[in-house]
């Protein structure tokens, strides 16, 4: 059954996918790669709390799954020399729940807490007074004899990750002091990752074979990593186990990866772009409809890769996909009056 605890794309995680992906989690600084900026700037904010002896500002990372958000909370934990306790917005359900998390907490403790946009309301209320001056008021009693008790909690951090930041209200979100966007990665980088993975796996890959991989893994370590499992074992049963460009190149024909990384959601945007729009330009919600998604998600989780890479542009009107869109779909643009240009 499914946990409806759990994001849509974390329950398509297997319970070995999740195992696999703990096992080549980068747990130092030094060994994540890329996100320069990011990581420089919180190496001087963890650097600057350290030394007046406070609790890290609170943190929000944002950016769309896979690029490292959770990685890098506990990283930032692991810097600070604190604990860091997990959660997720969907789990917390009521005040006191979270209210228990709080009390837990030691002196400059991190508290994680994934998918903050699902909080709730009510939660997500009580949780202003908790970041702002790390005070909460809990109900004892009900009815006549209800009364509010104020507790002191320990100053600590309160880490967010999220997809969706365009679903963060504005007290919430003005109560990080730190935002932090993360990007998608180059092909370079993660040819770096997949190289550090296939080390801790203790696969043999030449660098050429990385690189394949890499080109085809969307700009996401998740996706890189996960497409390394898969052409270790082609290498292993059809070859003598080390991932050469030839392997590479099969396995990925074999497992039907696109020859851009784009997923079957970006393939379908595309197409509808193009069969139902004439390439466009059309705004996001009648595409939204026309692929069965959000329009918020489409905005903050496919498009962004999208423009980046160049198959779709933003114009005032709308987006409209671009050559490099009917190049790999293999049609033939359609002309601004809406024939066929060819
Ligand atoms: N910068 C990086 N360097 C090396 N490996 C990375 C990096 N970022 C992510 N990874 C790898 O990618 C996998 C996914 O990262 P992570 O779970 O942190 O993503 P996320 O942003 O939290 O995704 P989601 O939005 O789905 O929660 C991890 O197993 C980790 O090993
Ligand atoms: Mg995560």
């Amino acid at each position: 059954m499914s946990n409806p605890q759990l994001r849509p794309d974390e329950q398509r995680l297997s319970a070995a996918e999740k195992e696999f992906e703990n096992t080549i989690r980068p747990r130092e600084i030094v060994d994540f790669s890329g996100q320069e900026q990011i990581i420089e700037n919180l190496k001087i904010f963890i650097k600057a709390a350290k030394m007046r002896g406070e609790a890290l500002d609170h943190v929000l990372f944002h950016g769309p799954p896979g690029l490292g958000k959770t990685t890098l909370s506990r990283i930032v934990a692991n810097e600070l020399g604190v604990n860091i306790k997990e959660t997720s917005g969907p789990v917390i359900e009521k005040p006191g729940e979270l209210a228990g998390l709080l009390t837990n907490l030691g002196e400059h403790d991190v508290l994680f807490i994934d998918e903050i946009h699902r909080l709730s309301t009510v939660v997500e209320e009580y949780l202003y007074s908790a970041m702002e001056d790390f005070r909460i008021d809990i109900m004892i009693d009900s009815g006549p004899n209800a009364r509010s008790i104020q507790i002191n909690l320990q100053p600590f951090t309160l880490i967010g990750a999220t997809t969706r930041s365009g679903l963060l209200t504005a007290p919430l979100l003005s109560r990080f002091g730190i935002k932090s966007r993360l990007e998608y990665y180059s092909a370079e980088l993660l040819q770096k990752i997949i190289w550090r993975a296939a080390e801790i796996l203790g696969t043999k890959i030449t660098s050429d074979a990385a690189m394949e991989i890499a080109r085809r893994s969307r700009g996401t370590p998740r996706i890189a990593n996960g497409l390394l499992r898969r052409v270790r074992d082609f290498a292993q049963v059809m070859g003598n186990g080390v991932i050469d460009l030839a392997i590479a190149q099969y396995s990925l024909r074999a497992l039907n990866v696109d020859e851009y990384g784009l997923d079957e959601m970006d393939n379908r945007i595309l197409n509808v772009i193009i069969e139902n729009f004439k390439g466009g330009p059309v705004g996001i919600t009648t595409i939204a409809t026309a692929v069965g998604e959000e329009a918020g998600t489409l905005e903050e989780v496919y498009e962004p890769f999208l423009i980046q890479e160049g198959f779709i542009k933003r114009t005032p009107r709308g987006r409209e996909v671009t050559e490099k869109a009917y190049v790999h779909l293999g049609k033939t643009p359609h002309t601004k009056g809406g024939g066929l240009l060819f």
